[in-house]
């Protein structure tokens, strides 16, 4: 990925009728980046999507592709432009036929057309004996991998794709997800990737842009997403998270109900009294506290265990603070908690694992 802008907009609006499905929304996509659009159902996904490939038109604002203006332009002159629709693929049609379509209908001869869908069976790594292969014969791993190579056929610049997986398996989802990150690096071109889900986002993206209520709320790299929300509807839309509202005193230190943050920490996050924060730690930094423990944690909770969940290669804990605070806590396999449902713990993590989110 380089720095350079292949796709911006600026101040878009989308409104239908009363309702303001977009509000003002800025964006710079760059050149050969694996963009991840993530927000809850009814945010604007969509609607932004088919303002980039012309399906709909905005109501204020402009989009550029490499600097030049498109918004006016109609939908079948963006050449660039491609959405990947999984299941869009004419059944009755050989998968050669699929990926040839779009050359078809701009007018390439057949024989260069085959040489290309060729090309492309080798890409999304498909035999080339798949060619005369019916659509229906294929399975649903094999259609999305035919579909893919339909939205790749006419070379565009920019994919976008509107939840391709969301349908799929769990199985096929993760195998796919590897594919098609493999397959960004392979052709180095832009993708942009709508999905609900955090995990694929996570897997795949550079970085991952947040949506609320027609907003953005927070565009960055996946790391400074997870560890470093800018709101708790970040922190929370980002998997599971221990949240701690914060009071901050005249004396410098700030009760988190059931612990006290020292000024050392509140002077490291630049907190003053009155500020309004909320502390928050993901569970897997919180650790159980035992004879074992070798360091004194910064900060401490104690607490009853109420629920032991096993997640496979991990175990998650749900625990009971001493003032009512339910906090979560994941360990690795090995590091399983000892003892028993309904234990009184304490657990402790360090200050160089939370994070302070301003504001109310
Ligand atoms: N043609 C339309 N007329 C009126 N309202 C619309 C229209 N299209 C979308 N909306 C509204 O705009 C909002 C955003 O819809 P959009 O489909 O973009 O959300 P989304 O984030 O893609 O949701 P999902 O994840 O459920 O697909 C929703 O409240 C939706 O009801």
């Amino acid at each position: 990925m380089n720095q350079n802008v292949i796709l911006q907009i600026a101040g878009l609006y989308k409104r239908f009728g009363d309702f303001t499905a977009l509000h003002s929304i800025d964006l710079k996509v760059h050149d050969g980046e694996f963009l991840a659009i993530v927000g809850p159902s009814g945010s604007g996904k969509t609607t932004l999507i088919r303002l980039f490939v012309g399906m709909d038109e905005p109501t204020d604002g402009t989009i550029w592709l490499r600097g030049q203006r498109i918004d006016t332009v109609p939908a079948n002159q963006r050449p660039t432009c491609m959405v990947f629709q999984s299941l869009a693929l004419f059944p009755h049609m050989t998968v050669g036929q699929n990926i040839e379509f779009p050359l078809k209908i701009r007018g390439m001869k057949p024989a260069e057309r085959t040489a290309r869908a060729l090309e492309l069976l080798d890409l999304l790594r498909l035999p080339r004996s798949y060619h005369g292969k019916r659509i229906h014969q294929c399975s649903g791993g094999e259609r999305q991998r035919v579909a893919l190579a339909r939205a790749l056929a006419f070379d565009p610049e920019i994919l976008f794709f509107d939840e391709p997986l969301s349908a799929l398996d769990y199985r096929l989802r993760k195998t796919l997800e590897k594919e098609l990150k493999d397959l960004h690096a392979r052709t180095g071109k832009t993708f942009v990737y709508i999905t609900h889900s955090l995990e694929e986002a996570m897997a795949m993206s550079d970085r991952i842009a947040i949506m609320r209520a027609g907003k953005f709320e927070q565009i960055a790299p996946a790391d400074d997403i997870y560890n470093r929300p800018v709101s708790r509807f970040v922190a929370e839309f980002m998997g599971e998270v221990n949240l701690f509202p914060l009071t901050v005193e005249e004396s410098g230190a700030a009760s988190a109900g059931s612990f006290t943050l020292p000024p050392r920490a509140t002077a490291r996050f630049g907190l003053v009294a009155g500020d309004p924060a909320t502390l928050m730690v993901r569970p897997e930094y919180i650790g159980f506290v035992g004879a074992g423990t070798e360091t004194e944690p910064d900060l401490s909770v104690r607490g009853r265990v109420l629920n032991e969940f096993n997640l496979g290669s991990r175990f998650q804990y749900e625990i009971e603070a001493e003032d009512g605070q339910r906090l979560t806590v994941e360990t690795q396999r090995d590091e399983r908690f000892g003892g028993a449902i309904g234990d009184t713990v304490t657990l402790g993590w360090a200050i160089d694992h939370c994070h302070v989110i301003r504001g109310e």
